[in-house]
């Protein structure tokens, strides 16, 4: 297959040095004008995949099979628009990101519109990015599409294992949206890793009960036990994990909390739901990131 991987950071060149291993023809699309990335990754098995790689080439764009957007959540709607007039009706584009409300602001991209979360960790350590650990991928519709993509988990099942397809994707977006808002605000507000939050059961289970009364009301079947329980399931197995939003916040970076909490209080909001304890974090990580956005770009502080 041909494919364009928009966004050549951790996942992005996870996905282009397992693309290229087996066999596809795949380019990156950069933020700057440049016509060669380059790919370095450290594989979970010791080895390293080093190679420059195409870019931004257009009609590698115009002949693409699949766009594949790894870019974090308020990076992929101006991105994605600006790519989708160059990119045939038909090809299928796929968002891999954390947090959810990207697919409501491009409802009108015209290109079949496709969602995936993965439990892949890849970090970048200098030059280099770091394949943590294995995980899965689950992709699906992120809205009604009239093909069935379904063989694009078979195809990339081959590539970077495993890849699962699921005809209702937003569950599974949904309970991986649950453990965001759990684990992201706390970790980036505690400056702690993930481990540490098995000290604060009852802080996780009252956040549980605010996103289970939600994602009830979306329409999926959910307790605040079971989230908790598979929150709990994650802390543990990412115990030594510095979560992405801590990892944004000690680098003064833009977190991901508008497309994490902020997205779970535009639904409760829509549905009539009170989440007081997400509300208080989302306020707090807002306040933290406003904080030293202010003071990079020079403006006055509000006091
Ligand atoms: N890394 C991981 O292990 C996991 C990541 N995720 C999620 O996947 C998403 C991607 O994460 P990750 O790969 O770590 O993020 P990175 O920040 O490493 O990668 C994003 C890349 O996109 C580039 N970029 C930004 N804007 C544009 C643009 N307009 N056009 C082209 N490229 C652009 C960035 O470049 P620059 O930095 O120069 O702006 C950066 O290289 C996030 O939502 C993350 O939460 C989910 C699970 C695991
Ligand atoms: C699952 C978790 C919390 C792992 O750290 C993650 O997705 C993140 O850090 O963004």
């Amino acid at each position: 297959m041909k494919i364009t991987v928009l966004g050549c950071g951790a996942l992005g060149q996870l996905w282009l040095a397992a693309l290229c291993q087996h066999g596809h023809q795949a380019q990156g699309w950069l933020r700057v004008p440049q016509p060669w990335c380059s790919v370095n990754l450290l594989e979970t098995n010791g080895t390293i995949f080093n190679d420059i790689l195409m870019a931004n080439d257009p009609d590698f764009l115009a002949q693409s099979d699949l766009l594949l957007v790894t870019l974090k959540a308020w990076q992929v709607s101006d991105a994605v628009r600006s790519l989708a007039g160059s990119l045939p009706g038909t090809t299928p584009i796929l968002l891999i990101h954390n947090g959810m409300g990207t697919i409501d602001e491009l409802r009108d991209v015209p290109q079949p519109l496709l969602a995936g979360i993965t439990t892949h960790a890849a970090r970048r350590d200098g030059n280099l990015i770091v394949h943590a650990a294995a995980g899965t991928t689950h992709i699906g519709p992120a809205r009604a599409l009239s093909g069935d993509y379904s063989f694009l988990a078979d195809r990339l099942q081959q590539v970077l294992p495993d890849v699962a397809w699921h005809n209702n994707i937003s569950a599974e977006m949904w309970r991986k949206l649950a453990v965001n808002c759990v684990i992201n605000p706390l970790t980036a507000l505690w400056d702690c890793p993930n481990g540490e939050l098995r000290r604060h059961p009852q802080e996780v289970l009252t956040l549980c009960q605010e996103v289970a009364a939600v994602i009830e009301r979306e329409g999926h079947h959910t307790s605040a036990a079971d989230l908790s329980y598979y929150v709990g399931q994650v802390i543990e197995s990412t115990e030594e994990n510095i979560s992405s939003m801590l990892q944004d916040v000690r680098a003064r970076r833009h977190t991901e909390i508008d497309y994490i909490t902020g997205y779970l209080l535009k639904r409760a909001r829509a549905h009539g739901v009170a989440v007081p304890e997400n509300a208080r974090l989302f306020a707090m990580v807002k306040q933290k990131e406003n904080h030293y956005e202010r003071i990079g770009t020079g403006m006055p502080r509000p006091w």
